[in-house]
């Protein structure tokens, strides 16, 4: 009974909308590598139950074809901009050199880090076969720091760690990330991570379950501060549903048009500058 009135009362935005309060009452003023300055906080956490609704963002519009866009360019395997471009999303540009490359970002790290011996393991693939075969696994996870690596990256990786539970036939991911630009990137990271949650709960037969986000540097640019008040005077609404059309025979044959984002009903977007 109490906890019935405790959940009506709550929305799930809520904690993303607390996040930037606190970032802006709490938040310690630091520079950071794009001279932009922050304010900032260490260590962060937020959960998701996906069964209450796609978490994307309502309190400011999110592009979520560019939201899937780039998971499906990460899952591609691909790292140069050209696909990015040809779909009409742009964020990363500022990154890529004079041919759209990046450097060995997720998707080559994602699909074929190279190991020492010479092999390329594709993490993905590999997580989706553990999944099904040994879903008590504590070892259900992925991750994009390559720290050999690191050097030829356009920017390591923020959005790091991928980590899977399975439990009552619901599959749950902990994101780590190290680094959130909690303006611009975390609505996008969120709603990443939720859609592979859900992609991959669907190639393994299972429910998708929570999606529990979890910061390290978790930040606000001084140039976001006006934006972020804006957000915060905004009230939640229902967050929309996520669907998928079909079952792909596997985790690399999504294509956009097999997601439908449904009642997606959010206030409009906000625009900001990026910091490079
Ligand atoms: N400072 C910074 N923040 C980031 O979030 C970020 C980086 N750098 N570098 C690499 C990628 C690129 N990402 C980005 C970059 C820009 C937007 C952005 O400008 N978003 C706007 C409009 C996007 C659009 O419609 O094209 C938004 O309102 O979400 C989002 C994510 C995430 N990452
Ligand atoms: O998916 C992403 C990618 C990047 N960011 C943000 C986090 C930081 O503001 C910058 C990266 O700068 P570093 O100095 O390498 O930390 O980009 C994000 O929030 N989400």
């Amino acid at each position: 009974m109490i906890m019935e009135q405790a959940t009506t009362s709550f929305h799930p935005e809520q904690q993303y909308l607390d996040l930037l309060r606190i970032l802006l009452e709490r938040g310690v003023r630091r520079e950071d590598r794009t001279g932009t300055g922050t304010l900032s906080i260490f260590g962060h956490q937020m959960r998701f139950d996906l069964s209450a609704g796609f978490p994307l963002l309502t309190t400011k519009r999110i592009y979520f074809k560019g939201c899937a866009h780039e998971l499906l360019w990460f899952l591609s395997g691909d790292t140069n901009t050209r696909y990015l471009r040809e779909n009409g999303v742009t964020i990363w540009d500022e990154w890529a050199d004079e041919n759209g490359n990046l450097g060995p970002v997720y998707g080559k790290q994602w699909r074929a880090w190279e190991a020492k011996d010479g092999r390329t393991i594709d993490q993905v693939a590999e997580l989706v076969q553990a999944l099904k075969q040994n879903p008590t696994s504590r070892r259900l996870l992925f991750t994009g720091w390559n720290v050999g690596e690191l050097n030829r990256m356009a920017l390591p990786p923020c959005h790091m760690t991928y980590q899977y539970y399975v439990a009552d036939g619901r599959l749950s991911g902990i994101l780590y990330q190290r680094s959130a630009d909690a303006f611009l990137g975390l609505g996008w990271n969120l709603c990443e991570a939720a859609l592979l949650i859900h992609m991959l709960a669907q190639q393994v037969g299972l429910e998708p379950g929570e999606l529990v986000w979890m910061g390290g540097d978790v930040h606000l640019y001084l140039n976001h501060i006006d934006q972020a008040r804006i957000q915060l005077e905004r009230e939640p609404r229902d967050l929309p549903t996520l669907r998928l059309l079909r079952k792909p025979a596997s985790i690399d044959e999504y294509r956009y048009e097999d997601f439908e984002l449904v009642g997606y009903q959010p206030h409009p977007s906000i625009a900001a500058p990026v910091a490079v």
